[in-house]
């Protein structure tokens, strides 16, 4: 019977899943990646590496403790012989006191849950999974992966906000997200021997955010204390003058719930076009407020692409990922288009076939598309630290 990893990747708009064999020497080895739609009915679709569909199955009763003893009962008994000996998380937040990956003791999760209020949105949906796993198989090795670890390079004057020191001394400081998958780029860019490059990663998914690399490592990032700021997203603002806030605490009588709830779910591409999150429909309407959310999309994102290479002193390799950046040729070309300033020339044909290099020959930036892999991440992690223990 092989032993395997499972490694959950607990997204704000969807729960990603990946199976690894770890009985061989060398890395886990990936067998099926799914995901699961939560819901009444929930709805579990996995497939192997090579996209041969393995299971698209509703579950009625859509309960968390459902879906997780459905996914592991279909990777132990249905998907192979297989027994799960550990599973991995991905964790948002790691506030001041998480880096490297933990083996999750009662303890260190209460501490993670403590952090939920800078990262309302995502935290929660780490934690339940994790208590509901610990009630269901108490003897499964559960380890938590943090997005913030990656940035954890970031210095002064990139991770300090101007305000008085005695709160960045509490912890208000820029921590970055989407970690996982920047540590999934830079593993690749270093395996081609490319990591020495200036590189901005520009992870556009439903939360969105760009990482300034140097040498593999993050030295400068979009988003910030939580995962609002930065790059105009599928439901969040991004950046955002502060003013704004304490006008509508103290003139528009906003309690802070409600301001939550505008901010984190309310806004973004949804709060612009009126109609959807999601950048498949506004590229397919006609409606002026969706071409109108997908040009402050663009525009805020060139903004940021400008001011993370100001950052690194130039721009070497641009690279597309996650959801939008990897699908999106409509996305790429219009970021691409206002970048010319900065030598970044589209290749039309190339873009349009998602061509893992897209840039023409005569760019001085090469620009990438390359496909995020938050899992096989997570797998090499909860190895390594499992078989430390
Ligand atoms: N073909 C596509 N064209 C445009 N946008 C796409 C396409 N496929 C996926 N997306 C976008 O990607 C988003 C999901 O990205 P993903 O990285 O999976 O999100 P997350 O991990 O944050 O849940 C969707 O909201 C959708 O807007
Ligand atoms: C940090 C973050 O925004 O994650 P996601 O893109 O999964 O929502
Ligand atoms: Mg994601």
């Amino acid at each position: 019977m092989n032993e395997a990893i499972l490694a959950l990747n607990a997204g704000s708009s969807s729960l990603k899943f990946g199976v690894y064999d770890i009985g061989c020497p060398g890395e886990p080895r990936p067998a099926a990646r799914g995901s699961v739609e939560m819901g009444l009915p929930a709805h579990i679709k996995a497939e192997a590496e090579k996209g041969k569909p393995l299971v698209d199955r509703a579950l009625p009763n859509g309960s968390l403790e459902d879906v997780i003893e459905a996914v592991l009962t279909w990777i132990e008994t249905e998907s192979g012989e297989r027994r799960v000996t550990a599973c991995g998380h991905r964790i948002v937040h790691g506030g001041t006191l998480f880096f490297d990956p933990i083996v999750l003791t009662p303890e260190q999760i209460d501490a993670i849950d403590a952090l939920s209020p800078l990262s309302p949105l995502h935290q929660p949906r780490s934690i339940n999974p994790i208590r509901a796993i610990a009630r269901m198989r108490p003897r499964l090795r559960q380890i938590g992966c943090f997005d913030t670890a990656f940035h954890r390079t970031i210095r002064p004057p990139a991770s300090r906000f101007a305000l008085p020191r005695a709160y960045e001394r509490k912890g208000i400081r820029r921590y970055g997200f989407h970690g996982l998958s920047y540590e999934s780029i830079a593993s690749r860019l270093q395996a081609e021997g490319k990591s020495d490059r200036r590189t901005i990663v520009a992870h556009l998914g439903n939360g969105a955010s760009l990482c300034a690399m140097r040498n593999g490592a993050s030295v400068d990032t979009t988003m910030g204390f939580s995962t609002l700021d930065g790059l105009v997203m599928g439901t969040r603002c991004g950046a955002l003058d502060p003013g704004v806030l304490l006008y509508l605490l103290q003139h528009e009588g906003m309690a802070p719930h409600e301001l939550q709830h505008l901010l984190y779910e309310k806004s973004g591409l949804l709060g612009i076009s009126e109609m959807s999150a999601d950048m498949r429909e506004l590229e397919a309407s006609a409606d002026p407020k969706a071409r109108e959310a997908f040009e402050l999309f663009v525009f805020r994102a060139t903004r940021e692409i400008a001011a993370l290479a100001n950052t690194l002193g130039g721009l070497d390799c641009l690279v597309f990922t996650a959801g939008i950046g990897e699908h999106s040729g409509a996305v790429r070309k219009a970021i691409c288009g206002r970048l010319d300033w900065l030598g970044v020339a589209i290749d039309d044909d190339a873009n349009l076939r998602h061509a893992p290099t897209i840039s023409t020959p005569a760019s001085t930036v090469e620009i990438r598309v390359v496909p995020t892999d938050e899992e096989s991440v997570i797998a090499r992690h909860v190895l390594k630290a499992t078989s430390e223990i």
